[in-house]
């Protein structure tokens, strides 16, 4: 299995897991997981329907903490520093580590409001124009939605909606963002824009995206981690993965032999 040594040195990893498990309520859902993902890079999460991937994913911003049957162990570090400690503030680490899901989520109220919320609660007043710009433009919506800044969010398209959940994400100005199937609910135009984001975003962020599509994990990622019934079978630069695996088992999931 491909260790964060295998992986290119930019330094410390963005997040790191170490040899982590999570079990809910006794049922192993990982197995020992230990990955890096260096910072300014997308990474992909790869295999088949219960392997582990949204729960590595949920490790990653503490959000299994919201689920009272999940149990962790191990170790998860954000930028060297355990994201687990005592001291650490779960909603900030959120904050820094934002997440988008597989549905458009937004909030029933208008667009500017879905990408002014989160500055607001973090105190954001006197530029709030200029950060509501700022987030729409990196998801690349600005110029769908400069004149509709006052509709309500469920007017747009659900390609539009999901990137102005992404708009959200980046309001706060998060230094990962977690992609958990982001573009599954969407048709292949608001795919392909959405990979393109993901593509332009890594210049500024760190992108940790599941997939069902090898295609786009193919697309948009630099590492991919192809994971089994919880255990991470082999991770390593996406053209290795795709190209020539060490693994049987990461050859038959990529070939389709399985899956
Ligand atoms: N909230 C939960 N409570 C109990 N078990 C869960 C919970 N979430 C996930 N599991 C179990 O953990 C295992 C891994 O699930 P997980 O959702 O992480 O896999 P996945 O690879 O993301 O799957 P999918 O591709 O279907 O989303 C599965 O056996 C699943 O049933």
């Amino acid at each position: 299995m491909a260790t964060v040594h295998e992986i290119e040195h930019t330094g410390t990893p963005a997040l790191e897991a170490r040899n982590l498990s999570v079990s809910y309520g006794g049922e192993r859902a990982l197995r020992g997981v230990s990955l890096a993902v260096p910072a300014h890079r997308v990474v992909a999460l790869i295999g088949a329907s219960g392997s582990g991937k949204s729960t590595l994913l949920r490790c990653f911003n503490r959000m299994n903490d919201l689920i009272p049957s999940a149990r962790i162990e191990g170790e998860v570090l954000f930028r060297g520093r355990d994201l687990y400690a005592p001291d650490v503030d779960p909603v900030e680490v959120r904050r820094r580590i934002g997440m988008v899901f597989q549905r458009p989520n937004p909030f029933p109220s208008s667009v500017y409001e879905n990408a002014a919320f989160g500055p607001r609660i973090n105190g954001v007043e006197d530029d709030l124009d200029a950060v509501v710009e700022r987030s729409l433009r990196q998801a690349a919506l600005w110029e769908e939605v400069r004149e509709r800044l006052g509709e309500s969010a469920y007017k747009l398209s659900g390609g539009q909606q999901q990137r102005l959940c992404i708009a959200r994400t980046l309001a706060v100005q998060p230094e990962v963002v977690l992609m958990d199937e982001p573009a599954s609910a969407l048709d292949p135009i608001a795919t392909q824009r959405i990979e393109e984001l993901i593509y332009e975003l890594k210049r500024d962020y760190t992108i940790v995206i599941v997939t069902h599509s090898l295609q786009q994990a193919a697309r948009v990622s630099d590492y991919t981690a192809f994971l089994y019934m919880g255990e991470l079978v082999e991770y390593g630069p996406t053209d290795h993965i795709f190209t020539n695996p060490r693994e049987e088992r990461t050859e038959a999931y990529v070939t389709g032999r399985f899956g």
